[in-house]
Formats: structure tokens, C-alpha cells, sequence
């Protein structure tokens, strides 16, 4: 070994070649040979050259080459010539990832790096495009050694089976593309100290892993296969419930978790809206520029909102669904199991923009199978191979995370119908009957595609708790349409005219955009503020009743209308009943013993042994019995709390005190 002083590089030049110089006396016939540096800090391969400009007993270094090996000028080095690498151990090699596309340079670059010995930390800098500099700096190395065994190295030469695989720092404007691009490294979103056991948000783990599942998980992915599966991050993210829930909460702890930069940003609403209007603005655009500045690194700075008026049929759906799927089946991360048909048919009501959640929804639930998040959160290093999504995924994302939000509110129509429907008699298959026939109407008069088609509305009028609503919910459903909603004055309380009359049109805007439309108007004459006492009504919503019961259709639309009342004459007097051009059908009570049997031997609510049905039917026959469904549903309920010897008699008596059962 000899000692050498550190000087500078003799021209720019030369400093692109990546060498250290030396004068020919003191390197002789030496020339591109590999030699070693040993600087206090460290050792370092190098390929040497001379150049009569470096005086005796100097080395010459590049700016990088000093700043990497941290050399100084006038520093003392050791160097020690004719080094050599055992091709068989020291040769670097890679076996997974693919090589970088450098385009037309790569011959030029891929001649430089392999005559050149290279060290762990090293930076190299040669031209790329136009003058650029371009600077490599070597992250790893392993060598693959005679065995077959992968060993890290701190030493390597490139040999010509050497893979590279190149990424690019965050900050850097370079564009890798082709294979190169999944080892990428991205700045991850989460903040590398955040540590799960210490979020102190009690009792709300399960929303805070749904929200780190929907709203990150595709964050911390690489970006290359969130790009194989045609992903687009989430942008922003509401969180709404009750005052005290814990949403400020889960705000500020979401914030830890991203990193400081990102997070910074946190403002009470009222404060901003105390500022005077200017200040206010300012105060919202500071918020947003930091936001701005990131949107270039992937962090959007504007929420987008998708409304789709119509939902698509089954057949849309399954182009919309086979649309957003291919990017993934076409990278292999589709399993065979998921049927897009299946999920058409599983879909209805969905419009466009919920298909392509769904989709979303589900592949961030098979990305979250691989992320452990028990302190860290961790990616699965195989992630890009093992990623499938699977059909398991899709019912998953159907029933956690996507609901359709135009269309059935199954749900809540579920609510209406919670006894079941007993099929106690004829009058009830009648009431069916009309309903199906009322809604065949419907659609012929969207088929006829006449300019305007009228609704058609049908009114089920009966004495209370007869079981219209019940009945008109089963018609509904019956009838299969897209859009079902339902406009009661149970879900308007508090609600002044103009509030009433605002519900009611938006069912009626909504069921207008809507294909195959049904709207139920419960109670009529709640919605309208009936009251016999005067009589008094609320004129105001009687007409906007009128008018959007009568109002002409859009062409080819279909929309079946189904009222219910239990005060039919006032509401004749009132004009409304008029409106119900395709019939007033009557919803009556149970009145026959055989109408009780039938129905007591179907109920859920309550099981009565045949033995006491029996006894009940002996009881009534001969009585003049008129008792609705809905009561005699919750006469059953009480009686199933009944002592077993006790029922049947518990059951009459109730009948006869509430007078359904007279002599
Ligand atoms: N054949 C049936 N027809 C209607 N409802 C039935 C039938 N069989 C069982 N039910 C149940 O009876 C109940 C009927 O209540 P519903 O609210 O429909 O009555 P209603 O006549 O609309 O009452 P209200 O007079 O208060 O408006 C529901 O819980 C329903 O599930």
C-alpha cells in the first residue's frame, strides 16, 4: 500500500468518468486497473487512470467521489494497486427484479458500469439526456457465490450476468419504467415511529382499522401494483357521527400515523369561520397549499364527487364490473373464483361509481391481508406475488363496505314488514293480485314510449293496522324495480310544510331519474296533517301531493305509485283520492274464524300448538270477529310470555277486552 494526498479531479470531464487519477510516473503502465482506497473512514474500490495534470504523490477525486468516501483535499490516503475480484465470489448479481430501461443511453451506460469495481455507498455520476447529470448511488449488493447462495457484499464488480435493479429517490423527477419500476422505493405515507399499541383510541379499533383498510392501505403498497390493479388512492376522508364519539379523536391519531409533513394541517371549523370573509379564504388556501405541493407526489388536494343519476341493469353492471376488473385480471391478480356475473346479479341498485368502490373496496380487503399492523405496519415483502383478489373479498366489500345509496333501502322497507306477510285469506291475495296487475301497467306505459307516461298510482285504503303499509312494501318488492323509497310522516317529525313538501319531491325528482320507480306515500293523511278535530289539514303539501301524484313522466321511465290510508273519506273530500287512478283497493281485517286459524297456524311470532288453535277456532266460531293484522301479531307476541295451561284463554280474553270478539 502507498500513501497518496486527496486532490481535486483534473476537469469535469474527467469526474464524469468515475476514476481516480493519478500521474503517469507514479502509476507507470497501470491503467484502468481496480485499486483500493483506504481513507480513515473507510475502503473503497476504485478503476484508476493518469493524468500528467495531477502532480506526483497526489490522487485526484471527484466532488461526489470526496463527498461519498469522505476524502478531503489534502487528506492522506492509502492505495493499494493491482487489486483484483474473484470473479467467482465477488461478482454482483441480483435474481429477482429486472433490469432498468435507460432507452438509447443503456448501451453507453451499461459499457461504463461494467468495467467498474463498485462499494456499498458509492455514487457515480455520469451524463443522461441533455447535459443531466445523473447520479447512481449503490444501495446493496449481493454476489452469488459458487453454491448458489446469495451473500451480501460490501465490495462487487458488475460481470455480464449482473442484474441491476435501479430505483429512484423519492424526491427525484426520473420516470423508471418497465419491470424496474416495482422495486421503486416511495416515501411511505405512514411515519416510521408510529406504533399501534400506543394509539389510545379506546373502543373504536374496529373503525380505525376500517378506515386504515379503506382509507391507507393501498398507501403503503408500491406503487407499481397499486398501479397493476388500477387503483387510485383515497383522497379524503369524512368522518361524521354524534357530537363525543371520538371523531377529533381519530382525526389528530390518523394524523400522527402519516408523517409530520403531511399531517400538519388541522383546523377547527368554527375558528376558520369567525375569521372576516378574506381572512377566512387565506386561511383555507394556506390549508390546502401544502396539500397542493404534495399532489404531485400522489396526495390529492381535491375531493372528488361521482353522481350517477340512473342505476345501470344487470347487463350494465356487468360491463361496469368487467371494465374495472380487467386491469387486475389482466395482472393475474383476479382469482377464477369471482364471477363478474354474480356480482352483477348480487348488485342491484348500484350505480356506476358504487361498481367501481366495490371493486376498490375489495381489493384494498385482499392488500390488507397482507399488511400485519399489530405495532408496525408492515408489508408483506412477496406482496406483488401473492396479491389475489378473490371472490371472498367481493361479498366482503357487499357487505361492509358499499351500499347503494340510490335505489332500495332494503333495510329500512324491512322495518315495515317485520312480522312477515301472513297469508290469512283471500282478501290478501286480492290486495297482491292488484298490486301485480298495477304494476304491470306500470311498465307497459314505459314500454309504449309514449312522450309522457303517467304514474301509475294505486291506493290501498283499510282500517288501521290492517296491514296497508306491509302490504304495499310486499308489492313493491314484488314488482323488482330499481329505485323503492318510502315517504312517511313517522320519518318527518318536527318537519314544517315546506320541509314535508321538500322529502316528498325528492323521492319523486329521484324516482323520475330511475328506470323502474316505486314510491310508497304512507299514511296519506299523516303526510298531509290530517286532523278530524276542526277538520284540519296542511293545504300546502295537499297540493304538492296532487300535483307530483298527477305529474307526467319523463319518456320511457315507469314509476308505480302505492298509497295507503285509513282515513279514505276525508281524503275524497280532500280530492286526493282522485289522484289514484289505477284503483282504490281495500285492505280489510281478519273477520272469519278460518281467516284466525289460517293465520295463527302460520305465525312466526308466536307458536300455537295445533291442539290450541283448535281450541281458539271452537271459541270464535259463531262470534263476529274483525281484528287487524298488526294487532293480532301483537296479541300473539304477549301470549307467547303466557303460562303453557293459560294461553289460549290469555289469547281470547284480550280479543274480547279489546272488542275484535263480540257475541
Ligand atoms: N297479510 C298481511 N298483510 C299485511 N301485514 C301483514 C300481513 N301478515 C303479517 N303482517 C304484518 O303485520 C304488520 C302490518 O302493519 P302495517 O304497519 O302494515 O299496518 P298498517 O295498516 O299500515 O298500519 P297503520 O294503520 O298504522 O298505518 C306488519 O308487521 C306485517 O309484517
Amino acid at each position: 500500500m502507498q500513501n497518496f494526498e486527496a486532490t481535486k479531479c483534473p476537469s469535469d470531464e474527467l469526474s464524469l468518468t468515475n476514476k481516480i487519477f493519478f500521474n503517469p510516473n507514479d502509476v507507470r503502465s497501470l491503467k484502468n486497473q481496480f485499486i483500493k482506497i483506504h481513507s480513515g473512514s473507510g475502503s473503497y474500490a476504485f478503476l484508476l487512470d493518469s493524468n500528467p495534470s495531477i502532480p506526483t504523490g497526489k490522487a485526484g477525486f471527484s466532488l461526489v467521489q470526496r463527498r461519498w468516501a469522505n476524502v478531503s483535499i489534502g487528506q492522506p490516503v492509502g492505495v493499494e494497486f493491482n487489486c483484483s475480484f474473484d470473479p467467482r465470489t465477488t461478482c454482483i448479481a441480483t435474481h429477482h427484479h429486472g433490469p432498468l430501461q435507460f432507452g438509447r443511453d443503456a448501451n453507453r451506460i451499461h459499457a461504463m458500469l461494467s468495467q467498474m469495481p463498485l462499494t456499498v455507498g458509492q455514487e457515480i455520476v455520469f451524463k443522461f439526456k441533455d447535459k443531466k447529470h445523473l447520479l447512481l448511488r449503490v444501495k446493496e449488493m449481493e454476489t452469488l457465490q459458487p453454491r448458489g447462495d446469495v451473500v451480501a457484499a460490501q465490495f462487487g464488480v458488475i460481470s455480464g450476468n449482473t442484474i441491476a435493479t435501479f430505483e429512484k429517490l423519492p424526491d427525484s423527477p426520473l420516470v423508471l419504467t418497465g419491470k424496474a419500476k416495482a422495486k421503486q422505493p416511495y416515501q411511505s405515507i405512514i411515519n416510521p415511529d408510529w406504533n399501534f399499541s400506543m394509539m389510545g383510541i379506546g373502543g373504536l379499533d374496529r373503525e380505525f382499522s376500517d378506515i386504515f383498510r379503506r382509507t391507507f392501505a393501498s398507501r403503503i403498497f408500491p406503487p407499481d401494483l397499486v398501479e397493476q390493479l388500477g387503483m387510485c388512492h383515497v383522497r379524503g376522508l369524512l368522518l361524521y357521527g354524534p357530537p363525543g364519539t371520538g371523531k377529533t379523536l381519530m382525526a389528530r391519531q390518523i394524523g400522527k400515523m402519516l408523517r409530520r409533513s403531511r399531517a400538519k394541517n388541522s383546523v377547527n371549523g368554527p375558528s376558520i369561520l369567525d375569521k372576516t370573509s378574506g381572512e377566512r379564504k387565506s386561511k383555507i388556501r394556506e390549508l390546502f397549499a401544502d396539500a397542493e405541493e404534495e399532489s404531485h407526489s400522489g396526495i390529492g388536494n381535491r375531493l372528488r364527487f361521482a353522481y350517477q343519476s340512473a342505476s345501470p341493469d344487470e347487463h350494465g353492471r356487468h360491463q361496469i364490473l368487467g371494465i374495472h376488473t380487467s386491469k387486475i385480471r389482466d395482472n393475474g391478480k383476479l382469482s377464477p373464483d369471482v364471477d363478474v356475473r354474480e356480482l352483477a346479479a348480487k348488485t342491484k341498485n348500484f350505480s356506476g361509481a358504487e361498481l367501481a368502490g366495490l371493486v376498490r373496496a375489495a381489493t384494498v380487503t385482499a392488500m390488507n391481508r397482507l399488511v400485519q399492523a399489530s405495532e408496525k405496519v408492515q408489508v408483506d415483502p412477496d406482496a406483488i406475488e401473492k396479491l389475489c383478489v378473490t371472490r371472498h373479498d367481493f361479498l366482503h366489500a357487499l357487505e361492509y363496505d358499499i351500499r347503494p345509496s340510490f335505489g332500495a333501502q332494503e333495510e329500512e322497507l324491512d322495518r315495515y314488514v317485520t312480522g312477515g306477510l301472513v297469508k290469512w285469506g283471500n282478501p290478501v291475495n286480492h290486495v297482491i293480485e292488484h298490486g301485480l296487475l298495477a304494476t304491470r301497467a306500470a311498465r307497459a306505459e314505459a314500454e309504449a314510449g309514449a312522450d309522457s307516461g303517467r304514474p301509475v298510482a294505486l291506493l290501498l285504503e283499510g282500517p288501521r293496522n290492517s296491514g296497508k303499509t306491509a302490504l304495499a312494501v310486499h308489492i313493491a318488492r314484488q314488482a323488482g324495480f330499481s329505485y323503492v323509497r318510502l315517504a312517511t310522516s313517522k320519518n318527518m317529525v318536527g318537519f314544517n310544510e315546506v320541509a314535508k313538501c321538500m322529502a316528498v319531491k325528492k323521492f319523486f325528482d329521484d324516482a323520475h331519474k330511475a328506470k323502474q320507480a316505486v314510491v310508497i306515500l304512507d299514511g296519506l293523511e299523516g303526510l298531509i296533517d290530517y286532523s278530524p278535530v276542526g277538520p284540519r289539514y296542511s293545504n300546502y303539501v295537499l297540493q304538492a301531493l296532487r300535483d307530483l301524484i298527477t305529474a307526467p313522466l319523463p319518456r320511457n321511465k315507469c314509476l308505480l305509485l302505492l298509497g295507503t290510508t285509513s282515513c279514505r273519506d276525508a281524503l275524497e273530500e280532500l280530492g286526493l283520492v282522485q289522484c289514484f287512478t289505477a284503483g282504490k283497493i281495500h285492505v280489510s281485517n281478519l273477520t272469519q274464524p278460518e281467516h284466525l286459524v289460517t293465520a295463527l297456524n302460520q305465525l312466526d311470532a308466536a307458536k300455537f300448538t295445533e291442539k290450541e288453535v283448535r281450541q281458539i277456532y271452537k271459541s270464535v266460531s259463531g262470534c263476529r270477529l274483525n281484528i287487524g293484522i298488526k294487532e293480532l301479531l301483537d296479541v300473539a307476541r304477549m301470549t307467547n310470555r303466557v303460562e303453557e295451561g293459560d294461553r289460549v284463554r290469555y289469547f281470547l280474553d284480550r280479543l274480547n277486552e279489546d272488542g275484535r270478539l263480540t257475541e
